[in-house]
């Protein structure tokens, strides 16, 4: 059994917090994404984990063992970097044997082990040419051979596929699932790219500013976003974010904006008497849950507020169509129709959205303030 566990984990940089009080397991078996912008913190993190840093806080934790001091050499982890880190002066199959050679494993075993990988990978005719003559998505596999050829008890991947072209990256990510599953051992895969961490993950943290924002399964991130950074770094198209102001009329409390108006059910009433009328709460609107009059029989009997919206500009996209509407004076949003009606620019329509698929963020701390309960506004 292996289990990879990062403990309230600081680390400064001059004056900058690069990695900000940080927890998190990794269990046996399992592929954990690490996902956020660039700068966020996600190299410095697996740097610590593999001993190339010391945080300045906070202990790590392998196999129960806590190796917060010790070596890299002395952490049996392997590790695929952003630049391949191969050696241009060794052919592919002395690159992936080198870590074997090092730890002098006899000669019959390195040979077994460096064909039985390189024949998963696909990479058995290249064993005798230089990395000069291999193709970038050839080159990202010999550097993932060389990590899988070993025994560790941790195998990390510091956004490994960044720099290939996107059919030779759908190949990789299956490649580095497969063997994930033989090695069975806890693993941790970095990225910037959403759709690449839902393909892989059980489990994805979000990280920002050095902080880990959220830790959920790709459902509850996009279900149920912590804050309005995951929601934002989350939607494709990009999330819209209306501004509104509460207020209270006789004993209801209501949210207006410009657009368009929501009236609370009583399960927000305490919270929203604890923030008090006339505070901005943020609405992030995902372009997919705004729904034009054509598609309402879909809508059923749940809840919806109406909105009348003039067509800017539209497109299609695999299927589906993007729709800049213009809903007010000062306020143009996205929507995303999931059938392919044309719309004409200038167009005005009816667009319909169920509120208790809003998200609504408190004013400060940008924390999402919907009731655990995904459908308040169903049961009113
Ligand atoms: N050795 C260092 N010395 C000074 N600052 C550093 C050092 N390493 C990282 N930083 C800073 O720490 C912050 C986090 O960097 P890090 O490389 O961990 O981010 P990242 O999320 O991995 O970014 P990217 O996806 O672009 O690689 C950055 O502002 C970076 O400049």
């Amino acid at each position: 059994m292996s289990k990879l566990e990062v403990r309230n984990v600081s680390k400064w940089f001059d004056n900058k917090l690069a990695v900000d009080n940080m927890s998190f397991t990794v269990d046996d078996d399992e592929l954990f994404v690490l996902l956020g912008p660039s700068d966020s913190g996600k190299t410095t993190i697996l740097r610590m984990i593999c001993g190339f840093e010391i945080p300045d806080e906070g202990s790590i934790l392998l196999n129960g063992n806590d190796v917060t001091d010790h070596e890299v050499a002395h952490r049996n982890i392997a590790v695929v970097f952003q630049d391949y880190g191969l050696n241009p002066t060794m052919t592919v199959y002395d690159n992936i044997a080198q870590g074997l050679r090092f730890r002098r494993l006899p000669k019959e075993e390195v040979e077994m082990r460096v064909i039985m990988v390189t024949e998963m990978l696909g990479l058995k005719e290249k064993l005798r040419r230089q990395p000069r003559n291999l193709s970038g998505g050839e080159l990202q596999r010999v550097a993932i051979a060389r990590v899988m050829v070993k025994d560790a008890d941790l195998y990390l991947f510091d956004e490994p596929i960044s720099q290939l072209d996107p059919g030779t990256r759908r190949h990789t990510r299956q490649e580095i699932l497969m063997v994930q599953r033989i090695k069975k051992k806890p693993g941790i895969y970095i990225t910037q790219d959403q759709y690449e961490a839902f393909s892989m993950a059980n489990r994805i943290g979000v990280i920002a500013n050095g902080r880990l924002q959220q830790i959920g399964s790709p459902d509850e991130l996009v279900q149920t976003p912590a804050n309005l950074f995951v929601a934002r770094f989350l939607s494709d198209p990009p999330l819209n974010t209306i501004e509104g102001y509460i207020q209270l009329v006789n004993t209801r409390y209501h949210l207006r904006s410009e657009c368009l108006t929501i009236s609370f059910p009583p399960q927000w009433t305490s919270l929203l008497a604890r923030l008090g009328p006339q505070s901005k709460i943020t609405m992030g609107i995902r372009p997919s849950i705004i729904v034009p009059e054509w598609a309402f029989a879909s809508l059923k009997s749940t809840p919806r507020v109406m909105m009348r919206a003039q067509v800017i500009h539209s497109g299609p996209l695999m299927g589906r169509r993007t729709v800049l509407l213009r809903v007010s004076q000062n306020i143009e949003i996205t929507a995303e129709f999931k059938d392919n009606v044309a719309v004409r620019d200038g167009q005005i329509i009816t667009v319909a959205i169920n509120p208790d698929k809003i998200f609504f963020f408190h004013p400060h701390t940008e924390e999402l303030l919907n009731p655990t309960h995904a459908s308040v506004f169903s049961m009113h």
